[in-house]
């Protein structure tokens, strides 16, 4: 009887199989099925080009650069977009003093979607025949709040003669879901527009309705806020006639975070607020993701009256992410989710990462509140440095619990705090000393010596060797989605998902917290029985540069 052979390459895949595994081989047959029934797949996913696992609507597939104007590709300075000098000088100014990027001005410029959305929206801004509707969407941490704060400030200051007349009136709103994000948005607003005679006000929490009407009396150019304090605040307190008449003068309005406020729970309130405005001209939403819920009520919305302005990269993960899948099914964990955590913390605090910090930052991402006390109960009796965060908190606590995640860590060098580094940089200034260089006075002992003829110290050795230092402190916040989007936590490098993300947005906000405008980062998801195959491809999906749509 003649021997059949069995062809080539079901022995090789029978051969990948079996590598260093104990598996039931599959006959030849059922090898054969799989690999045609796979091609028949691969085929039918390519004539429908329907997305695999999730779908983000229009535009998560959008990188359509046939509209894009081929200029864009030529702009690589904040000069070469139409800018008033003023604006330009504050903005560059506010960036290098605000961003996680320690950069001298000459090397600051704009971030592409900046280009993009400054370009777009300046070029019809003066239309006045009609409201001008812009969609501002791309990645996490890739500079979306001056992209719109740009166009918003010039606006204003090119208006200003003619509403200077306007004392009492409110000429543009800045829409937020929460607290937290007003705050961050309105600190930025204060410090940019100090030199450009605007007057910004925030109405959140710990602005009474009484200081939003002193305010008022006296212009407010910005008003950053939340949908509700407009739509009802403003009209359940019975202190003035027509609050409406408050209203009348906004012209310009944004909506940021724009997946959130047009989501089922807040679209009500967002769409009402806007009908507010009457004599709206310029609309601008903002988003790091474009769900297919948010593009269908865009596009009925202002159907063919909406400038859509993305980047390739809408959708992606930050390319500075390192991403890493711990799964707690295998040993020692056993299930084990707290013991996983436990190791990635010690891993964290123990990696030699972050030479230098006096603390290391981490965010713990959970779905639901209850982890939130559970977590901060059972690490915090281990000793860890934890605090948890939920919406149970009042908005004080919640500013106190995230303050110390907003800003950089404390930067140690040559054993002396940056801080008072910076103090002293000040005082030698005020006193007339110029240090040979900054770097100089950064480096050396604890040994100080007097200036001459001052009261300034100066370190003794200047020329001391710089050695890193390596800290293993760690301090942890838990969190919800609650902290997930807009925050800029300037001093976190890693981030744990402890719980995988309900879903593909969450995930993307969630691990934004961290890696942002090109800095790196690194996000830990511990995955269990229950995750699903998705969310075990991140880390392909990341290496290969793709959308996660
Ligand atoms: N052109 C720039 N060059 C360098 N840094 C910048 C530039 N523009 C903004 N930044 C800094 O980048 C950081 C992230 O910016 P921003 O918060 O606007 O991101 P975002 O796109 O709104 O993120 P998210 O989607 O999470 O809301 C901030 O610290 C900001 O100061």
């Amino acid at each position: 009887m003649l021997h059949q052979r069995t062809p080539r390459i079901i022995q090789f895949a029978r051969y990948i199989q079996t590598r260093g595994k104990k598996t039931v081989l599959p006959s030849a047959k059922e090898l054969k099925q799989s690999i045609s029934a796979k091609k028949i797949n691969k085929k039918k996913n390519i004539e429908n080009k329907e997305p695999s696992s999730f779908h983000y609507g229009k535009y998560g597939r959008l990188c359509d650069s046939s509209n894009k104007p081929k200029v864009l590709d030529k702009i690589t300075s904040f000069r070469e977009l139409k800018i008033l000098p003023e604006i330009r000088n504050s903005i560059i100014e506010m960036i290098q003093k605000d961003s996680i990027v320690d950069l001298p001005h000459s090397e600051i410029n704009p971030s592409p979607i900046q280009v993009e959305a400054i370009f777009q929206i300046m070029k019809k801004i003066d239309n006045l025949n009609q409201l001008n509707v812009f969609t501002i969407a791309a990645e996490t941490g890739s500079g979306k709040t001056m992209a719109y704060l740009i166009p918003l400030l010039n606006y204003l200051r090119a208006n200003m003669l003619e509403n200077e007349k306007n004392k009492s009136a409110i000429r543009s709103v800045i829409l937020l879901p929460t607290h937290e994000l007003v705050n961050q948005v309105y600190q930025t607003l204060t410090t940019l527009s100090s030199d450009l005679g605007l007057n910004v006000s925030k109405w959140d929490a710990t602005v009474s309705y009484n200081q939003l009407i002193e305010n008022i009396k006296t212009r407010i150019d910005i008003l950053v806020t939340i949908p509700s304090k407009i739509n009802d605040t403003l009209y359940s307190i019975q202190k003035i006639n027509r609050p409406e008449h408050l209203l009348n003068k906004v012209e310009f309005a944004v909506i940021d975070e724009a997946d959130t406020l047009m989501d089922k729970s807040f679209k009500e309130t967002t769409i009402k607020t806007l009908k507010k405005f009457p004599n709206l001209r310029n609309l601008i939403f903002c988003s790091a993701t474009i769900p297919t819920e948010f593009q269908k009520t865009l596009s009925s919305m202002f159907i063919g009256n909406n400038t859509i302005i993305t980047t390739p990269k809408l959708h992606k993960l930050p390319s500075k992410l390192k991403f890493h899948v711990v799964d707690a099914t295998l040993n020692p964990f056993k299930g084990n989710k707290i013991k996983v955590l436990q190791q990635i913390l010690y891993a964290i605090s123990k990696d030699g990462s972050e030479p230098n910090v006096t603390e290391k930052r981490c965010i713990v991402f959970v779905n639901d509140k209850d982890s939130v006390k559970y977590l901060v109960d059972t690490l915090s009796s281990l000793d860890y440095k934890i605090v948890g965060l939920t919406g149970q908190d009042t908005v004080e606590e919640r500013f106190k619990k995230i303050q110390p995640f907003l800003s950089p860590s404390v930067i140690v060098t040559g054993g002396i705090l940056e801080s008072s580094v910076d103090r002293l940089k000040v005082k030698s200034r005020e006193h007339g000393f110029k240090p040979e260089s900054e770097e100089a006075l950064k480096v050396g002992g604890n040994e100080l010596v007097k200036i001459p003829n001052s009261n300034i110290e100066i370190p003794k050795q200047l020329n001391a060797k710089k050695r890193p230092v390596i800290t293993d402190k760690i301090s942890i916040l838990v969190c919800t989605d609650l902290m997930a989007r807009g925050m800029n936590f300037k001093g976190v490098r890693n981030v744990i998902l402890y719980d995988v993300p309900n879903s593909a947005i969450d995930l993307v906000h969630r691990c934004g917290r961290t890696a942002r405008m090109r800095q790196g980062g690194r996000v830990f998801m511990i995955t269990d029985k229950s995750t699903k195959s998705w969310a075990k491809a991140i880390p392909k999906i990341i290496k290969k540069n793709m959308s996660i749509s």
